[in-house]
């Protein structure tokens, strides 16, 4: 049994501490993260900060942000491999901050495998277990149900460079299950393999979980791992947690805008509206479209006394519907991609792009007409789709 829970959570690199700056500017720019913008102090950059979770026993969460957004230093003081500057992390209820990594009950990893190369891969995963001097048969014993967890039983004897890549982050995640851990920490482990092979190994951790008591926190920057794989999804940005809940919950009522166009793909679609309140009723619009907003977003938004405002609208590709030109805003196709079950129309309507996802075949079976680059087309949308936010770019309903 494991939960952890973080309480506030800070971490400051100090300034040029030991020019060990990771991921420092590739093209000159500071190397306070690529993209992320991130708070800097007389102290140094603050890579996370106000880092709250609880973490229940066995639970499966999955951090996930852009590059440099905090994910994997917050894996790693976690993990005891990265100091905690403030704030306190416990284990079982126990304080960690101090206690070294190997004291911790937690296995991890990595992206990059970090198999030992002149071992076998018997060796490899037998390692963790005879450096903490168990029996020779407890150790054979424990490897031989952990390579049959994870189908590598026919590699043990083979060294980690006649393997693929599959094969190698599978002997990688043996190694850190062998001993069972209270805590399972993955700093994107799927990120080397190619499409395919990651998509099986998704679906291998999927099962792994269900074999193993143990508490997970995987890091990955890539929201459809993040969506299939966690309980509950932890989304970052700039050092800082936007949005903690469950899949679905992010998706169906994204916090703010970030969060809305960060999750969900295609990416969901913006627009500049208007919130109109109108005989105790809300309505949004945009363009030529205006639509009374839903039972539940009324109730939402007069909950919370929100007044007519300007806001931007979001609304989902697939929630957007093609029609004959009523309470339409009209568009222009430039690129029809055909996925099969579906098209992702891109379309532009002054200046601004639009995608819209329109099966191929109605109700009936028969094919819908298709689209070619200039067509014109019209689109419109319900009051139950629309993902309202304000100024401040937090979503008006929650
Ligand atoms: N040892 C270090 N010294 C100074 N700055 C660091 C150090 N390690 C990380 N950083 C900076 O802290 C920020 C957060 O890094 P972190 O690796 O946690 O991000 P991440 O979300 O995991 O990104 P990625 O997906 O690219 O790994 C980045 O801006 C990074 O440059």
């Amino acid at each position: 049994m494991a939960t952890l829970s973080l309480r506030n959570i800070k971490k400051i690199y100090p300034h040029a501490s030991n020019g060990k700056k990771k991921k420092a500017s590739k093209k000159g720019e500071a190397p306070t993260g690529e993209k992320a913008n991130l708070e800097v102090t007389s102290q140094g950059v603050v890579a996370v900060q106000q880092f709250n979770l609880d973490i229940a026993d066995k639970e499966f969460i999955v951090l996930v942000g852009p590059s440099g957004c905090g994910k994997s230093t917050t894996l790693r003081m976690v993990a005891g491999l990265e100091e905690i500057s403030e704030g306190e992390l416990y284990i079982d209820g126990k304080l960690m901050n101090d206690v070294e990594p190997k004291d911790r009950d937690i296995a991890m990893v990595f992206q990059s495998y970090a198999l030992y190369p002149h071992m076998t891969v018997y060796e490899n995963m037998a390692f963790p277990l005879k450096l903490r001097k168990m029996p020779k048969d407890e150790i054979d014993r424990k490897v031989k149900e952990a390579a049959a967890t994870l189908d590598i039983t026919q590699y043990l004897n083979r060294k980690p460079k006649a393997l693929s890549g599959g094969q190698r982050q599978r002997v990688a995640i043996g190694r850190a299950i062998v001993r069972e851990p209270k805590v399972l920490l993955m700093d994107e482990p799927l990120s080397n393999l190619d499409a395919k092979l990651r998509n099986q190994m998704r679906s291998e951790i999927i099962k792994l979980r269900q074999k193993i008591d143990t508490t997970f926190m995987y890091v990955t920057h890539d929201q459809t791992e993040a969506m299939t794989l966690g309980d509950r999804i932890v989304i970052m940005k700039d050092g800082f947690i936007q949005q903690i809940g469950t899949p679905q919950e992010v998706f169906d009522h994204p916090a703010n805008l970030f969060v809305a166009g960060f999750i969900g793909t295609p990416q969901m679609n913006f627009f500049d509206a208007k919130l109109l309140l109108e005989g105790g009723r809300y309505f949004v619009t945009t363009g030529a479209v205006k639509v009374e907003l839903s039972e539940e977003k009324q109730q939402a938004l007069a909950a919370k006394k929100v007044s007519a405002q300007d806001v931007t609208l979001g609304v989902r590709p697939n929630h957007i519907i093609l029609n004959d030109g009523t309470n339409a805003i009209e568009a222009t196709v430039d690129v029809s991609e055909m996925m099969g079950s579906e098209v992702h129309l891109h379309a532009n309507t002054q200046g601004r792009d639009v995608i819209i996802i329109v099966p191929t075949m109605d109700i009936s079976g028969s094919h819908k007409e298709t689209f070619s680059y200039g067509a014109k087309i019209n689109f419109t949308f319900g009051g139950n789709v629309c993902h309202i936010f304000g100024a401040d770019e937090n979503n008006l309903e929650l």
